[in-house]
């Protein structure tokens, strides 16, 4: 299969595992006999000291005309205070392809158990998935503005916009265990009494799933509570940013959480949930495993479902023979860790395609 697909290493630790991205790719396209062109863009802080802009047009161009667009990190310090913000390329950058549906799973490995924060009891057979709207809500309505005395951010939601959504959600929980949980706030805002409302409107339309409305701050300690209890989260774009990142410490680390975004049309975009962790960046300390799975969501969407496996497989072998990265306590560097995968993912092939 041929698959062009446009990568963008941002900032921080964002080259690091975009490298090891590449890496595994080309593996899986040697094994499985697939073509995997890359381009490499401009994006986020080093774009803006290159152009002046977070997202260059040719990167917009190039990620418009790509299969898929995998994307790292972008950020930190050094762009903290200027004019432009990186985050502000991945905000357009998102709108531009209208990357509505952004899809978080959470899956505890047992073999991970002991290294959550919390007790393995806990955390043990945890896997939901957060189903987070990534283009509308606070992060986007307008009035907007701050000056030296006021500031001023709006949370506006169009029914369309939450109609698709949430049927997303609703298709999703069919294939999974037909729970579905709507995290709102609708005790105080009137976007969320709207939300609520048309989830309760669109469970007639879907009666095998069961729904259950949880307000955002219950949520957040229910998520800690009893992970167990859920099967597909849906919620609106900042609830769903917090609480994925609460999430990942299920996991036992923020550098575990992979993530799609998808639009339902044109090319849909791979990305680690956590950002370009300025603090480990340069030191070969990086987790890839979140953007290896991300990569693993891509594969599956494109139907490569034993390509999928193999990474599934093969960072599990490489875990399991005690390598792992300092964030979940281990020594093993970036550049270890994806060496030990792609040499897994040579052995499955050998052990499952070429049988
Ligand atoms: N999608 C994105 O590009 C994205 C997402 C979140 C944050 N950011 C940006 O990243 C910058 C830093 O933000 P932050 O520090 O709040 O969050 P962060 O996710 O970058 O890091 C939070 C903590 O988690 C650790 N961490 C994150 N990913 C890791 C990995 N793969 N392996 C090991 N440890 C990992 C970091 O070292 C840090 O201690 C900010 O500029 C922020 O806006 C970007
Ligand atoms: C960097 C930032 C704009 C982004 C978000 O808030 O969506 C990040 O936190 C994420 O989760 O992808
Ligand atoms: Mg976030």
């Amino acid at each position: 299969m041929n698959v062009n697909i446009a990568c963008l290493e941002g900032d921080g630790i964002g080259p690091e595992i975009m490298a090891s991205a590449i890496e595994v790719l080309n593996t899986i396209a040697e094994i499985f006999y697939h073509q995997f062109t890359f381009s490499h863009n401009l994006f986020g802080g080093h774009a803006i000291d290159e152009t002046g802009t977070a997202l260059p047009n040719e990167t917009l161009q190039n990620c418009l005309a790509a299969d898929a667009v995998l994307l790292a990190a972008v950020g930190g310090p050094k762009w903290d205070h200027g004019v432009e913000r990186p985050e502000s390329g991945l905000l357009r950058l998102r709108k531009e392809l209208n990357l509505f549906a952004n899809i978080r799973p959470v899956d505890v490995y047992d073999e991970l158990i002991n290294y959550s924060p919390l007790k393995s009891d806990r955390v043990k057979d945890v896997s939901f998935v957060v189903v987070r709207e990534l283009t509308g809500g606070i992060y986007f309505s307008e009035p907007r503005f701050h000056t030296e005395n006021e500031a001023t951010d709006t949370l506006s939601y169009s029914r369309e916009e939450i109609e698709r959504i949430v049927e997303y959600a609703f298709s999703l929980a069919k294939t999974r265990k037909g729970k579905l949980t709507s995290v709102d706030k609708a005790n105080v805002l009137e976007s969320s009494k709207l939300w609520r409302k048309i989830v309760n409107e669109m469970n007639k339309k879907h009666p095998e799933v069961e729904v259950e409305h949880v307000l955002v701050d219950a949520a957040a300690m229910e998520i800690i509570r009893n992970p167990r209890r859920f099967d597909v989260i849906v919620t609106e774009n900042l609830f769903g940013d917090i609480l994925s990142d609460e999430a990942s410490m299920i996991t036992g680390s923020l550098g575990m959480l992979p993530s799609a975004s998808r639009s339902g049309n044109g090319p849909s975009l791979y990305e680690p949930i956590h950002g370009s962790a300025p603090d480990i960046a340069g030191l070969n300390k990086a987790n890839p495993i979140a953007m290896l799975k991300s990569v693993s969501m891509m594969l599956r969407d494109f139907n490569l479902h034993e390509e999928s496996k193999s990474i599934e497989s093969a960072i599990v072998k490489t875990f399991n023979n005690g390598y792992l990265t300092s964030d979940l306590g281990g020594d093993t560097t970036t550049t270890e860790f994806t060496k030990h995968v792609n040499s897994y993912i040579e052995a499955f092939a050998v052990g499952g395609v070429n049988r």
